[in-house]
């Protein structure tokens, strides 16, 4: 008998991949497609999504033909994704009725300060765990309601469906047959009850949304239909489903309370698992899901930074002092250390712990001497000292002594210089697995799970696997006087 493999649909801000896994959750094959990118106005992000459909089964596709595998050979296939991202589509055509509005979109800033100055930010934040920012689903999918013709009536009759890229890829999948999402994405629209586990009624009449457009919600490891014919050359079920950021702790096995990862693509997101308890943040941390698994809620508190690698790619694209991302580490090591520029990348506001919508970046200690590799240096220095703004508000909001180690995982990570001045900063060690596809790998594992192949979170699991420990070696002085500058130059983009 052939071996049962499993595939992992990543659909990410940036691009879309496909992994093929062994049944031991070993990747056999990858395939990759970028995703173009759309600013129509500034502040505005969107995605086409017909770009992610096609790109979702292109790479669906081509995994398996270089994996030399067949889609009968699937015991599932698990979907993670880009959260937040909003879709609106026609229930009978299937298409869109506007392109999806990106996760980092800034265009219902506005509505949420209304929101807030009407009061609403206590029952939004009891209720979701979330603050009241154009970030999460709820007021981008008002907005497509408001403002594409004839919307609102289409939804309220029932024609129109929401979903985050997840839904949508589901029912696409399933040819128009399954309009569900997991538990971990609803949680990231702002319309979820995370201690109750259903839609909220008071959020849906707060954010005028009919409950008519809104998709089942199920745990991370279920049946969630069968692929149409005519996509694979077997009909394949689909068993599991995760916000990325949630499959990466699964992923990264945080699987007991006080483990924390921190996941470097496009933004960054540190998730520490608080267990069965949904810890209230006192620091403007985000309380979420981790995961839910036979109806029982397992909650993290969160760290969402906007911008990581995408500082990076502003290097590339924009500034245009690097040919490729992995240049930004080799340049910064030749900066001079005698010069302090600070690099606040507020390109779409502050996310935690300032939540600032309307901040905008800035690069502040410039002096004649300072060139592309200190600039280069100070993006590759400002994800770190982010992510140290984090770990102290979740050490000050979840009372653990000490630091705990840090996990980490995406396309950043690749950069040692940027791991290890992170160990520097933080003072604890960086561990970066041997599988950095932490994402496609947690989202692989809640397949591999529903279909009986693999055990529940815990001791028995056991694909994680270290391959460096970034180990700090800055004195500690010397960090805490370069994260004390650091906090200087964020307080001059602040708005509020
Ligand atoms: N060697 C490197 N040094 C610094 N940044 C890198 C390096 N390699 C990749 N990146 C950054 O990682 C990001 C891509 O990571 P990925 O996990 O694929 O992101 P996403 O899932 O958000 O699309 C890009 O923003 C890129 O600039
Ligand atoms: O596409 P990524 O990996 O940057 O992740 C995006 C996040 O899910 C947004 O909340």
């Amino acid at each position: 008998m052939t071996e049962a493999l499993l595939l992992a649909i990543d659909q990410g801000t940036t691009s879309t991949r496909s992994i093929l896994h062994g049944a031991d959750l070993a990747p056999r094959a990858v395939a990759q497609l970028a995703l173009p990118q759309h600013y129509p106005s500034p502040g505005w992000v969107e995605h086409e999504p017909e770009d992610i459909w096609a790109a979702t089964l292109a790479t669906m596709r081509e995994a398996l033909a270089r994996g030399g595998a067949q889609a009968r050979q699937l015991a599932g296939i698990g979907i993670t994704n880009q959260r937040e991202t909003t879709l609106l589509w026609d229930r009978a055509s299937g298409r869109a009725i506007a392109r999806a509005i990106v996760w980092q979109d800034r265009r219902t800033a506005a509505d949420c300060a209304a929101l807030v100055d009407r009061g609403a930010a206590p029952l939004v934040t009891a209720r979701t765990g979330l603050l009241c920012d154009p970030y999460f689903s709820a007021t981008k999918l008002a907005w497509l309601l408001d403002n594409v013709s004839g919307a609102r009536a289409a939804a309220e009759r029932g024609d129109l469906a929401f979903g985050t890229v997840d839904s949508f890829l589901l029912w696409r999948l399933t040819g128009g047959r399954v309009h569900a999402t997991d538990a971990t994405n609803a949680a990231r629209t702002m319309l979820f009850g995370i201690r109750a586990g259903d839609w909220d009624d008071d959020l849906l009449r707060l954010f005028r949304i009919p409950r008519a457009v809104l998709p089942e919600v199920r745990d991370c490891a279920a049946e969630f239909g069968t692929t149409a014919p005519g996509l694979l050359d077997a009909a394949v079920p689909i068993r599991g489903m995760a916000g990325d950021q949630h499959a990466a702790m699964l992923g990264q096995a945080c699987f007991e309370p006080g483990m924390v990862k921190s996941t470097y693509g496009t933004g960054c997101f540190l998730l520490l698992n608080t267990g069965d308890v949904a810890v209230e943040s006192n620091n403007r941390l985000l309380t979420t899901l981790a995961w839910q698994l036979n109806g029982r809620r397992t909650y993290a508190l969160e760290g969402a930074i906007f911008i990581a690698g995408a500082a990076v790619q502003w290097l590339r694209d924009g500034l245009r002092i690097i040919a490729d991302a992995a240049e930004s580490g080799t340049l910064a090591a030749q900066a001079d250390p005698a010069q302090r520029v600070h690099f606040v990348p507020a390109f779409v506001g502050l996310g935690a712990p300032h939540w600032d919508a309307d901040a905008r970046g800035a690069i502040l200690g410039l002096t004649r001497g300072t060139g592309p590799a200190e600039i280069a240096r100070a993006a590759l220095e400002s994800v770190a000292f982010q992510t140290r703004d984090l770990v102290e508000a979740m050490r000050a909001d979840w009372g653990a002594e000490g630091q705990p180690v840090l996990r980490v995982d995406g396309g950043m990570t690749a950069s040692d210089w940027t791991m290890q001045f992170l160990a520097d900063l933080l003072g604890a060690p960086v561990d970066r697995p041997a599988v950095q596809e932490t994402t496609a790998l947690g989202a692989a594992y809640l397949a591999g799970l529903q279909a009986g192949l693999l055990p529940p979170p815990g001791p028995a699991v056991a694909h994680w696997r270290l391959e460096r420990r970034f180990t700090p070696r800055m004195a500690r002085a010397e960090a805490d006087a370069l994260h004390a500058g650091w906090q200087g130059a964020v307080q001059r983009v602040l708005t509020k």
